[in-house]
């Protein structure tokens, strides 16, 4: 394993240097042989659980390893906080994997640094476990993420509203730099930071950029592109981030930060369950809408980069995020067309999509099954005559339009099996989960849904036990922003 620590030599502005505050009793709880053997990770570390737990709770370093706390802002609720930072994780080091790509590895819940707050530095077992499922489901799904390595119960209780289990996660990721962490620097109008950032980010994920005229520019424009891509993801599967802060916003287009996320049952534009999200900010439907909004935060702190005329600088800054709009819409209504089996969209396929949308909303159909009933239907007549019944004409024009043909309905349905998946990671499963494994201390409910998140295309024997739909639809569900 080859580590290094280059965010940290970018200089003490960025982070402060920091180890984790030991925990009493950690216990490997999940570990993710996969992820560990895909980064050819276990090369480098110890085979026994024992000493993964004392590495991977922070109690023990790598030797190479020189931990840092990143600092960063963000708008909260679109409320511009000039200070924030990990208060309760430590950057280990980074490491860099047979394929030449380069990795963060960091613990949450690791204990307080300089950017705490009023915070105690730690993390409740279930959050974390949380994390685990929810970004190895979307993994599996083809969603672009940062992913676990490991969760480690610490023995220790965290005060929450109750007495909670502490745990720390380990994640990996392609970076975590965020468009907060350049909000930082812009607030402060420290320019000299703010182009050691970009010149990092350009290098780390966009080198191709470095020979562009504008190569800020460009890097803003290469982050938009890799946002609509993973906002338009998330609706392909019905994922509901829950707080899309700048700071939870990764410059390299991977979710970040599964506090209070959930995924969408009945389909409705307005489904929030963050209890904090009173307002509906982010709910499922403004998702494409506050990340244009995200990008232009990121914009904002760019220009004084991308031309030294803050005239030049702000036109050309608006002309690309005037391209936010139609960029999504033509991603996203490619990828509804793809869940209907439609491979090039026509005008009339825009109207027949926004029509199912329109009835699944008026029904209350469940999104994951509706779709999954619709690939089904092209090879079962008895699930296409309960579909006729449903959504009446309208099942017919979508027959129409992708043809008669068995050639036509195979290459439909080929696509539609690759674009709906037959399970997700549904909230009243995770939750019965979390609290199971909360209260025995064992993750073998955890390894039985995520075998089951693994293969979200397939019906595995196990599948059918997590399909279901919650028997109140969800109605009552509230997630946390449970730290
Ligand atoms: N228990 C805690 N102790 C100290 N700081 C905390 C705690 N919980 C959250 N914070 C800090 O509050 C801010 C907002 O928290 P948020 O829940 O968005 O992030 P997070 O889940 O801690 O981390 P990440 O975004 O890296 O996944 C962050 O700066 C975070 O470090
Ligand atoms: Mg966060």
């Amino acid at each position: 394993m080859k580590i290094s620590n280059t965010y940290l030599q970018l200089g003490t502005a960025f982070s402060e240097s920091i180890n984790p505050l030991p925990v009493a009793d950690p216990h490997l709880l999940l570990w993710n042989q996969s992820l560990a053997d895909k980064l050819a990770l276990s090369q480098g570390l110890p085979d026994n659980e024992n000493a993964l737990a004392q590495l991977f709770s922070g109690n023990d370093l790598l030797p190479e390893a020189s931990p840092i706390a990143c600092v960063y802002a963000g708008h909260q609720f679109g409320q511009f906080n000039p200070q924030l930072g990990d208060g309760r994780a430590h950057l280990l080091c980074e490491f860099v994997d047979d394929h030449q790509q380069r990795w963060d590895l960091q613990l949450k819940g690791s204990g307080p640094t300089r950017y705490s707050r009023r915070g105690d530095g730690r993390c409740a077992l279930g959050p974390a476990i949380r994390e685990y499922l929810m970004s190895e489901a979307l993994h599996a799904l083809g969603v672009p993420t940062t992913r676990c390595l490991a969760v480690v119960t610490t023995g220790e209780t965290v005060y929450r509203d109750l007495p909670k289990p502490g745990a720390v996660v380990t994640r990996i990721a392609s970076s975590h730099i965020r468009v907060g962490s350049f909000q930082y620097f812009a607030a402060k109008g420290d320019v000299v930071s703010l182009k050691t950032l970009t010149d990092y980010t350009i290098d780390r994920h966009f080198p191709t950029l470095k020979a562009a005229a504008n190569p800020v520019l460009e890097l803003l424009g290469a982050v938009m592109d890799k946002q609509i891509t993973l906002i338009v993801e998330w609706m392909r599967i019905g994922f509901i981030h829950g707080v899309m802060n700048t700071d939870n916003t990764a410059i390299s287009g991977e979710t970040i930060d599964f506090g209070p996320c959930a995924m969408l049952g009945i389909y409705h534009p307005g489904t929030v369950y963050s209890s904090i999200d009173s307002g509906g900010r982010y709910a499922f439907g403004a998702q494409p809408s506050i990340c244009r909004w995200n990008m232009a935060r990121l914009a904002e702190a760019l220009l004084p980069l991308i031309d030294e005329d803050p005239d030049k600088a702000l036109a050309q800054a608006e002309a690309l995020i005037a391209d936010f709009s139609p960029r999504f819409e033509q991603a996203y209504q490619t990828m509804l067309g793809a869940k209907l089996g439609l491979d090039e969209i026509q005008q009339t396929d825009v109207a027949l999509i926004t029509e199912l949308l329109e009835q699944m909303q008026e029904q209350q159909l469940d999104y994951t099954q509706t779709f999954h009933q619709l690939t089904r239907s092209l090879t079962e007549q008895q699930i296409a005559t309960k579909l006729q019944d449903t959504l009446g004409d309208w099942y017919g024009q979508w027959r129409q339009h992708i043809g008669n043909d068995s050639k036509q309905q195979q290459a439909a349905q080929a696509l539609m099996q690759q674009s709906n998946p037959v399970v997700i990671p549904r909230n009243h499963h995770v939750e019965a989960v979390l609290q199971t494994c909360e209260l025995t201390n064992c993750s073998a409910p955890a390894d039985a849904l995520l075998k089951v998140l693994r293969s979200p295309y397939q019906m595995l024997a196990e599948t059918a036990d997590y399909q279901d739909l919650p028997t109140d639809n969800d109605r009552h569900y509230q997630t946390f922003c449970g730290t």
